[in-house]
């Protein structure tokens, strides 16, 4: 818990707790139903509450900004998130039911008012959003490809409506269709060795139609 007090210092009382409750709903829930990886545990706020809050480094989402987290899978990056922006709405979807169940409790758990989800595959979710953020879930022709026409026209933050994706190693081959993405070094904002190889793209959306 530290670890995120280090780099977010300005948190509510509501949001440390939330975020300190977080590890035992964890691994009570990955007793029943094994989502995490067991180091990834031990590991929880290095390697899946820091890692889903680097989109916090690179933009603070106005209120009733409404976000996707694709292929969730236990709920990251869009837990940490709904924790960190509480007046956002977030629709978290996975193709695996038993993943979502871990989702839901988790969010009861933490009383968060602002999480639903959705058990589908991502093609079949025909809403729209201000930002689709995601993790580890497919290469980024193929991601776009699956959410082609999510995203809103209607911008009301700073940052240009889109995709948000964390990736780790070398885009440049997967990202050389999409120009004006940006790509953002997690090493920036984060000492730990684990974040050296780390990077959040953004891909506005234009380049998601
Ligand atoms: C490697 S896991 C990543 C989970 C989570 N994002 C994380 O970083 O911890 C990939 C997840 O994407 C989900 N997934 C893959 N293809 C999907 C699709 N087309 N629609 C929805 N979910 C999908 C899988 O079920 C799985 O839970």
């Amino acid at each position: 818990m530290e670890l995120i007090l280090k780099y977010f210092p300005n948190l509510s009382e509501e949001q440390i707790s939330r975020f300190q409750l977080l590890e035992r709903l964890y691994q009570d829930w990955n007793l029943k139903i094994n989502v995490v990886s067991r180091k990834d545990i031990d590991e929880l706020y290095l390697r899946h509450v820091l890692h889903s809050l680097a989109i916090a480094k690179i933009i603070s989402f106005k209120d009733d900004t409404q976000i996707m987290d694709v292929g969730t899978g236990g709920g990251f990056p869009g837990i940490p998130l709904a924790i960190m922006f509480p007046n956002c709405n977030f629709h978290l979807v996975d193709s695996i039911a038993k993943k979502l169940k871990v989702v839901n409790e988790v969010t009861e758990g933490l009383g968060l008012t602002n999480v639903r989800t959705t058990h589908k595959r991502v093609e079949e979710i025909n809403e729209t959003y201000d930002f689709i953020i995601s993790r580890a879930v497919a290469v980024m022709p193929t991601f776009v490809h699956w959410t082609k026409g999510k995203i809103a026209k209607k911008q009301n933050n700073d940052l240009k409506n889109g995709i948000l994706y964390l990736k780790g190693g070398d885009l440049s081959e997967e990202l050389k269709n999409y120009t004006t993405t940006t790509i953002y070094n997690l090493s920036d904002f984060y000492t730990e060795a684990f974040f050296e190889t780390k990077k959040l793209v953004h891909l506005p959306q234009k380049f998601t139609k």
